[in-house]
């Protein structure tokens, strides 16, 4: 049924879908060249199978339609931008289940950061580790300039680390130097230290929506062939890494995850995140 119905449809009907599947996610169309997808999955935007799974779909539906230039990714809870991966995805999971949740975190960055549509992270709340992936992945970050919020790579903090990728992704977005300390140190930036870094383009005090479809519609002004061949140029060669790699990947992910060691390291994580 998803697939019959148009993009413009999903955003005018999303109660339609919402009594077959859980569609997790929003999509709305504040202009006509300009998509909204919002993270919805309670309580804090994680992503699961499930939720990986349908922000591709999502995204790939938007990009066929041809009047739509850019994409904003946003939050429906104004407090988290995205908790990052599913922890609970990690815990004591089956190899195949696994090895398939890995499979759609591969293939949401792909399909986001390859997209021909120019895409916006607007970030209104916390985005640690995935959500940073995600955030990362766009082509323009906007973020409230609220000091209490954390963006970047806090892996190491779970006992866990990036993934070649997501580090290479780290380095182009921040440089080298800066890559390697917060990925080791697990840091979540504050909004300030993250512009000073490159991590995100631009703060907002007031309404970070607003900002995030000016944006939006300033890049859906740029002619599209350039924007995506310019696109195509500076992320080719990472999205080839990765596409040749992928079995090489998922071999990676699932033998770190599965060992005794690292297992501990995430049960210790999830009791402390539950005893809060
Ligand atoms: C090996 C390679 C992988 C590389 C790629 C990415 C790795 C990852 O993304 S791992 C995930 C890293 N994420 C985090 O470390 C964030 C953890 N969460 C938090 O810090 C806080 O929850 C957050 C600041 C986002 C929000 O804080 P609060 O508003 O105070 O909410 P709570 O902490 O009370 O959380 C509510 C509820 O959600 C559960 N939760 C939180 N994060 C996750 C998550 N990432 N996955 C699954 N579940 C999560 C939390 O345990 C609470 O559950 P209950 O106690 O059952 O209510």
């Amino acid at each position: 049924m998803l697939s019959r119905l148009s993009p413009r449809l999903l955003s005018s009907s999303p109660r339609l879908l919402s009594s077959s599947i859980r569609t997790l996610v929003n999509v709305t169309y504040p202009s006509p060249s300009v998509a909204v997808l919002e993270l919805d999955r309670p309580p804090v935007n994680s992503l699961s199978l499930e939720m990986a799974t349908s922000i591709t779909s999502h995204i790939k539906q938007i990009e066929s339609d041809p009047q739509i230039r850019s994409l904003i990714l946003t939050s429906s809870n104004p407090k988290i931008f995205s908790a990052g991966l599913d922890i609970t995805e990690m815990s004591r999971p089956s190899k195949t289940r696994l090895s398939t949740f890995w499979r759609s975190i591969q293939s949401l960055f792909l399909t986001l950061y390859s997209t021909r549509l120019s895409t916006i992270s607007c970030i209104t709340g916390h985005s640690p580790a995935g959500g940073c992936l995600l955030s990362m992945s766009c082509d323009y970050r906007v973020m409230s300039r609220n000091p209490k919020l954390g963006i970047g790579l806090n892996e190491t903090r779970l006992g866990i680390a990036a993934p070649f990728w997501l580090k290479d992704l780290f380095v182009k977005t921040v440089g080298y130097r800066e890559a390697e300390l917060g990925l080791s140190r697990g840091k979540l930036y504050s909004p300030e230290e993250a512009l000073k870094i490159g991590l995100v383009d631009e703060i907002v005090d007031g309404e970070v929506y607003d900002v995030a479809v000016e944006r939006a519609e300033e890049y859906a002004e740029i002619p599209e062939k350039g924007i995506v061949a310019t696109k195509r140029m500076c992320r080719g060669e990472l999205v080839r890494d990765l596409e040749g790699k992928i079995e090489e990947d998922v071999g990676w992910f699932t033998d770190f995850i599965l060992e005794e060691g690292t297992q501990k390291g995430i049960e210790g994580y999830l009791k402390s995140l539950s005893k809060k």
